[in-house]
C-alpha cells in the first residue's frame, strides 16, 4: 500500500505528532501495514527488533509474519535486569530529550541478523541507538523499515549506514 493509505486511518487530530494506534484497531490495515513493513526484509534475517513502545507492537508482528525470532529494544529502567546484563544507549530525539535504550544481553548472538521495524524515524536517535545496541550484541543490522521517515540532515547518516526502507 501507498503511504497515503496509512496516511488516511491514522489520527492527524493529534498533539505534536500523529497517533498511528488506528492502524492497529482495523484489522486489514494492520495486516496490511505488517506485511508491507517486512516487505524489505533480507530472507535470511534471524530476528526482528523493535524499539519501545510502538515498535514493539510493530516488530513483534513483523517477527510473526516473517517467522523471526522478536528482540525487544526498551526504554532505559525498563527490564528487571543488572546494569551487567545490559547493553546501554543514550540519545537526545525528536522530544530534545535525553533518554536511555536497552537490549537484554544473552538474545542475540554473533551472526544473527537483526530486522528493525518502527513506526517513525524524525531526527533517526532512537533507531540509529537500536542499531548500534544490536551490533553491541555482536549482531548485525539486516535493514530498518518504517511507516514514515524524515530524510534530512539530522537522518543522512542513518541513511548513509543502514538500508533504511520507508513506507512514506
Ligand atoms: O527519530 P527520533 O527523533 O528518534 O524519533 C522517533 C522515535 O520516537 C517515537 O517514539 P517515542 O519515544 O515517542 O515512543 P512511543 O513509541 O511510545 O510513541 C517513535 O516511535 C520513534 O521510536
Amino acid at each position: 500500500m501507498e503511504y497515503g493509505y496509512y496516511h488516511r486511518h491514522l489520527n492527524t487530530d493529534a498533539v505534536g505528532r500523529y497517533d498511528v494506534t488506528p492502524l492497529f484497531a482495523d484489522q486489514q490495515v494492520f495486516d496490511n501495514l505488517v506485511r508491507d513493513l517486512g516487505r524489505s526484509a533480507p530472507g535470511d534475517c534471524t530476528h526482528v527488533g523493535g524499539v519501545e513502545a510502538l515498535g514493539l507492537v510493530l516488530g513483534a508482528a513483523v517477527a510473526r509474519d516473517l517467522g523471526c525470532g522478536f528482540v525487544p529494544v526498551r526504554k532505559g529502567g525498563k527490564f528487571p535486569l543488572r546494569d551487567e546484563d545490559l547493553y546501554r544507549r543514550q540519545l537526545t530525539d525528536y522530544s530534545g530529550q535525553t533518554k536511555t535504550l536497552e537490549l537484554a544481553r544473552g538474545l542475540l548472538d554473533a551472526g544473527d541478523k537483526v530486522f528493525l521495524v518502527d513506526d517513525w524515524i524524525e531526527t533517526g536517535a532512537q533507531m540509529w541507538a537500536a542499531c548500534h545496541l544490536v551490533e553491541d550484541a555482536g549482531a548485525a543490522v539486516a535493514g530498518v523499515s518504517v511507516l514514515r521517515a524524515h530524510r534530512d540532515e539530522r537522518t543522512r547518516d542513518l541513511f548513509e549506514r543502514y538500508d533504511v526502507t520507508s513506507i512514506g
